[in-house]
């Protein structure tokens, strides 16, 4: 359902003059802000964001050159009133009033680095606009992109413990990426038609602690223990592929735009608006923290508050189970390092 978002999207732009071309006035009014927006990945998902009819205001936050871009996507004829911030004394006029924040702030990785060889410089990061985010927004929903999201998350979450405005139902480490990858690199060996695929993907987003369930593809496709294990290893190992192939220039910034942008724009319709009986298959990392089994969830059922339900594992392979158990303790420890580091 997601998939057809930019379809549906470019389909009402095309349309453009008509009533229906531009978000009808009595959708309501939602704010997203964007913390990173002149980056890689802030810019294409600026771009997407406002492409979306549900949003009426969109803050796009860096620490330099948002009004370039600012400017640049204003002039794109939808809904949204764009607004741009430079600088840390813009932050809280950024944020005030968002529904909805999304951070791609932070370095990205080189060939031959981990995601936690980041940790040094992005939790710093995280940290200090999950504050500012404590103070200006606290009741938004919070989506966290930079990495390594497995540590950058439980920052996060440790920084509105603090402030007392922490919900586990509003705070999200994206990691829908995975899921796009997974479905894609399933579609490709299946044989089957990408949007018409499911895969469930659960864990963190680093490595081993990436688990796609692929038991539970649908359509389902007849494919060998070889055909998984390769599928698995490529999911799991998807950054590290474009980081290769972009040879220093960066990490995903485009596939992760439009991660972003379909998760974000759940949220806004799912979530926000209250649409019922909506569940959200593919993702997340959400709910975690100190208790890293909660994050193993992946199916989320979105309501008025955020997060209502969530939903089991299902059942697992034999080849699942292992994997289950091989990714809990780098995922523990990634977790327990950003809750120190927050609480330092
Ligand atoms: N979750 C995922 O699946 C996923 C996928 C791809 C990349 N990432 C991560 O996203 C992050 C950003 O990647 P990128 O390619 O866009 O990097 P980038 O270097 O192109 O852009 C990062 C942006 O963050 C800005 N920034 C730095 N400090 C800031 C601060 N304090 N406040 C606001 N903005 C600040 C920079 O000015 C820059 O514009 C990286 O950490 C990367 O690893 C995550
Ligand atoms: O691999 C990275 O460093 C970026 C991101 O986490 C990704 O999965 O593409």
């Amino acid at each position: 359902m997601r998939t057809s978002m930019l379809r549906t999207l470019a389909r009402r732009t095309s349309t453009a003059g008509t009533r229906r071309g531009f978000a009808s006035e009595s959708a309501p009014d939602r704010k997203v802000a964007i913390l990173g927006a002149a980056g890689g990945i802030g810019q294409p998902l600026s771009l997407l964001m406002k492409l979306n009819p549900l949003v009426s205001r969109l803050a796009l936050y860096d620490i330099a050159g948002t009004p370039g871009v600012a400017a640049d996507v204003s002039h794109i004829n939808t809904r949204s009133e764009i607004l741009g911030y430079a600088g840390e004394e813009q932050l809280g006029k950024a944020l005030e009033g968002a529904d909805v924040v999304i951070i791609p702030a932070g370095v990205p990785r080189k060939p031959g680095m981990t995601r936690d060889d980041l940790f040094n410089i992005n939790a710093g990061i995280v940290k200090s606009l999950c504050t500012a985010i404590a103070k200006y927004c606290p009741h938004a929903l919070v989506n966290v992109i930079s990495n390594p999201v497995n540590s950058t998350v439980p920052i996060a979450s440790e920084v509105f413990k603090k402030a007392g405005t922490y919900d586990e139902k509003r705070l999200f480490g994206v990691t829908t990426l995975d899921v796009v990858r997974a479905k894609t690199f399933y579609a490709g060996k299946a044989k089957v038609n990408v949007a018409d695929v499911i895969v469930p993907v659960v864990g963190g987003h680093a490595g081993v602690t990436i688990l796609p369930l692929f038991s539970q593809a649908t359509p389902s496709a007849n494919l060998s223990s070889e055909e998984i294990e390769a599928l698995t290893k490529r999911t799991q190992d998807g950054g590290t592929e474009v980081v290769e192939a972009k040879a220093g220039k960066g990490s995903a910034t485009l596939s992760m735009a439009y991660a972003g942008a379909i998760f974000a724009d759940c949220l806004l319709e799912w979530d926000l608006n209250g649409v019922p009986g909506c569940l959200y298959s593919c993702h997340s990392y959400s709910q975690l923290v100190t208790e890293p089994a909660i994050s193993l969830h992946p199916r989320l059922r979105f309501g008025k508050n955020g997060v209502e339900e969530v939903l089991g594992l299902g059942a697992l392979s034999d080849y699942e189970k292992e994997g289950l158990e091989a990714l809990k303790p780098e995922l523990k420890s990634s977790i327990e390092k950003g809750i120190k580091f927050a609480n330092a």
